[in-house]
């Protein structure tokens, strides 16, 4: 060792040069070393600083030259090792610039171990001229070995192995003479435990995975190699090594990480992806190329393995959208989950609908993405129809009425831009009920498909059909040039919807009713449209049926006068506002009452008796004459049964009792509460109860025939076929209505109607009753004509039931 007394010699070389230092120049050499410091030129060298910019030692002091391996006199430094030359060459440079001592520390690696130098350069001027500079190294007493430092660095694990010869010389083991921590934890032993170990008597299994063999490979050719080897761990389960090994001279040097977690992450992915239910790949986020795909893509795509490899992300996707996915997909952050729906082209040219759930992934050691499909193609085309279905007839397939009041706002926005008014057609078949009614519902929903047609082939393709329920459709006629053409529309399509239908073989016809309204005049929003254009259709099907009719403003007065009816006629029916008048009739034959019609008034608080022509369609309408007529039939079986028991009662019946198949069990509860005979009670129908022949109507009857209750028509002659109407049933009693009595004097035409029934009535064995005689002349035509029975203001009028028993009491 050189430096036992080398701080003193650096202490004694610092206060001569700054002794000798002076203002106009740098000391000279002999000031600080000659004479003075005998044994600091042990660690010193002097070098001359040459014109060309390089140094070259003049000489060294053995210490000095120890340090920088080998002698120094006339050497460059740059010829030096590395270690010396760079730190000597910044310290000579740095003291030449700043003139003073300059400090550095060196670190020299020799044989494995790196020792710490103290450098100090002082600047010198000469005598002979051209810049000196003393140079002075002192090793420090640390010494470290690179080895233990490198070794202790890392927690993996670092060896070196000397190869053991078998028998016949051949290398086939490995001895331990050097490991770290790292590689002593890894197996979970002490250093010392398997140091100078054979490593196959350390780890028997080695020999099984191969590595002794890359081991002696490495050691054989002198080249790298890197594997790695399984390992059943101490604690179970087995345990994953990478293992690189390169040769130096005899031995073999190795570093060992445990990657077992890494294979297992990977072992998990893998699996996933490869047994995933659903199509996955994996591609590059730069070249967008496949990296790998699993087997269900494979299948579900129906490209090969290999050819879905040699593809890139755009080439699964259709021509026209590649250019949106580039863009996408250039973003700089690609969003992990944007759920977007895509389009994917299959092998066999077909598109699917899919939803594209990527993110970020280490794939091989390399960034990739992942990418996971779900086929969505089924689902939205199960979503479209739903949708379809939520907005069309399931019948017809026609705009239901969402769609339609859609439409309608939509047309309505255009309307207000554009200035241009658009029409609102309320469309009503007429008698549609009926065909319902008589040939089932079968054949009425065919023809309401055949309606369908007709109306989509008589409009513009800028106009809109919609169902909007039942036998009720609607049009949106748009971009009108004036009002009138929605009345020429109107016209066409009456005539259109008129001509007879073919269904399975049956001839059918049926009409239609319109009502039209206006935007935006007739109104400002799609439901106030829509209403006025229904009000224009009742006033169209008030008026006849087979027609149309504009909204007009007092259109909606009468629907809400209507209205208030309405709420005031369910409310009389509770608080017993309703009352009966009893009208005799008249035995021709004896001039004595044979029975009262029972009649129905309704005593408003305000407006008095009201007759029942004000009130009875409407209570028909709302089905309310179902209760009112329930009401009726029980008072005037209770009344009747007050009176002499050779009295009969007549009662009207409306169309709308027979629906619902319950009037016959109203009729025998009358019968039975009231305790009258049933061949007392007289039911009067109208002919509209037989319309079209309706057997379930004539089913009821027979059942109120098999009670023993009688049955007239009533009004009759005033239908369209009176008289077929007696094939279908066979009435009791036949009511000659009022308007042929009341000309019987002065019209011969009458006068012969009625001749003709009573005739009729003879000899089908049916009584007849005349209504509405005003006169003693009417009185005797129809007693000459025959007639059984008579009715009328000249005979008594409607009376409170009071009334008519005192004239029962007076007659008897
Ligand atoms: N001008 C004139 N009229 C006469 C004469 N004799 C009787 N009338 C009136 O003619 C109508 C005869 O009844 P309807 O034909 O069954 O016609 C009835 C009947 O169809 C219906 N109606 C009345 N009460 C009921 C009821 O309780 N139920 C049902 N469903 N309908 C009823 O209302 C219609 C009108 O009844 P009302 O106003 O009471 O009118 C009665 C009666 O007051 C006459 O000599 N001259």
């Amino acid at each position: 060792m050189h430096g036992e007394n080398a701080g003193l010699d650096l202490h004694v070389l610092y206060r001569n040069w700054r002794t000798a230092e002076r203002p106009t120049h740098l000391p000279l050499y002999d000031e600080v070393v000659l004479g003075r410091t005998g044994r600091a030129g042990n660690h010193t060298a002097l070098v001359r600083a040459l014109s060309d910019g390089t140094f070259v030692f003049a000489h060294a002091g053995p210490a000095f030259e120890e340090w920088i391996g080998g002698e120094a006199a006339g050497r460059n430094i740059e010829a030096l090792p590395p270690d010396c030359a760079h730190v000597l060459l910044d310290g000579l440079e740095e003291a030449l610039r700043q003139k003073q001592p300059v400090h550095l520390v060196a670190y020299p690696e020799r044989s494995g171990y790196v020792r710490a130098y103290d450098l100090v350069i002082f600047p010198l001027s000469s005598r002979w001229g051209g810049p000196l500079l003393l140079a002075y190294a002192r090793p420090r007493m640390e010494k470290y070995s690179l080895v233990d430092a490198i070794f202790a660095s890392t927690t993996g694990g670092l060896m070196a192995l000397a190869p053991v010869r078998g028998r016949e010389g051949v290398v086939d083991d490995f001895r331990l003479v050097a490991l770290n921590q790292g590689a002593a934890d890894l197996v979970s032993q002490s250093i010392d435990a398997l140091r100078w170990q054979r490593l196959t008597d350390l780890f028997p299994h080695l020999r099984g995975t191969g590595a002794v063999d890359q081991l002696v490979q490495a050691w054989r050719t002198k080249a790298a190699v890197e594997f790695e080897f399984s390992y059943p761990s101490a604690l179970g389960g087995v345990r994953y090594f990478s293992m690189r090994a390169s040769a130096m001279e005899d031995l073999v040097s190795a570093s060992l990480i445990d990657v077992t977690e890494i294979r297992n992450r990977e072992e998990s992915f893998r699996l996933l992806f490869q047994d995933s239910p659903l199509p996955m790949f994996v591609y590059c986020p730069e070249t967008m190329q496949m990296r790998d795909v699993n087997a269900v893509a494979v299948e579900h795509y129906g490209y090969s393995r290999e050819q879905f490899l040699s593809m890139s992300l755009l080439d699964i996707r259709p021509q026209e959208e590649r250019e949106r996915v580039r863009q996408i997909l250039a973003q700089p952050t690609i969003p992990s989950d944007t759920g977007d729906i895509w389009k994917h082209l299959k092998a066999d040219g077909s598109i699917i609908e899919v939803r594209v759930y990527s993110r970020q992934v280490d794939y091989q050691g390399q960034a990739a993405r992942l990418a996971v499909v779900v086929d969505v193609t089924e689902q939205r085309k199960t979503e479209a129809r739903i949708s379809f279905m939520a907005h069309h007839d399931a019948l017809t397939a026609l705009p239901n009425r969402v769609l339609f009041l859609d439409e309608l706002r939509r047309t309505l926005r255009h309307v207000e831009r554009h200035e241009q008014p658009a029409a609102i057609l309320c469309i009503d078949l007429d008698y549609f009920k009926d065909v319902n009614d008589t040939l089932g519902h079968p054949v009425g929903d065919k023809l309401l498909q055949q309606v369908s047609g007709r109306l989509r082939g008589a409009l513009r393709e800028n106009d809109l059909v919609a169902r909007l329920g039942g036998d009720e459709f609607a049009v949106i006629q748009r971009d009108l040039a004036e009002p009138g053409e929605a009345g020429m529309l109107s016209d066409r399509l009456i005539a259109v919807l008129s001509q007879p239908y073919d269904v399975d073989g049956q001839m059918v016809v049926i009409g239609a009713s319109i009502g039209i309204a206006m935007a935006p005049t007739d109104g400002e929003s799609a439901d106030a449209l829509l209403k006025n254009a229904d009000m224009a259709l009742y006033r169209a099907k008030d008026e006849g049926r087979g027609t149309f009719r504009y909204f007009q403003p007092e259109m909606d007065a009468r629907v809400k006068a209507r209205r208030a009816l309405e709420v005031e006629l369910r409310g009389a029916l509770v608080v017993g506002e309703f009352t009966l008048r009893y009208q005799p009739f008249v035995s021709v034959e004896t001039g004595k009452i044979t029975g009262f019609e029972a009649l129905l008034r309704w005593n408003h608080p305000e407006r008095g008796m009201v007759p029942p022509i004000e009130f009875i369609p409407l209570a028909e309408d709302i089905g309310l004459i179902v209760p009112i007529g329930e009401w009726v039939l029980r008072q005037a079986c209770r009344d009747a049964a007050e009176w002499p028991e050779d009295m009969r009662v007549a009662v009207n019946i409306s169309a709308v009792q027979f629906k619902g198949q319950k009037l016959a069990n109203l009729v025998a509860s009358a019968l039975t509460m009231s305790g009258i005979e049933p061949g007392r009670l007289e039911l009067e129908i109208t002919e509209s109860v037989l319309l079209h022949d309706s057997e379930a109507n004539v089913a009821v009857l027979h059942q109120l025939r098999a009670l023993g209750v009688r049955i007239s028509m009533d009004d009759f002659g005033t239908g369209y076929s009176s008289l077929s109407y007696l094939r279908s049933f066979p009435f009791d009693k036949i009511k000659i209505d009022q308007s042929f009595v009341r000309e019987i004097v002065d019209n011969s035409g009458d006068a012969a109607i009625v001749s003709a029934v009573v005739g009729m009535g003879v000899s089908l064995g049916i009584s007849t009753t005349a209504e509405g005689v005003e006169t003693a002349e009417q009185l005797e035509r129809l007693r000459a004509e025959g007639c059984t029975e008579v009715q009328g203001y000249y005979l008594g009028r409607p009376m409170p039931a009071g009334e008519a028993q005192k004239l029962m009491a007076r007659q008897s």
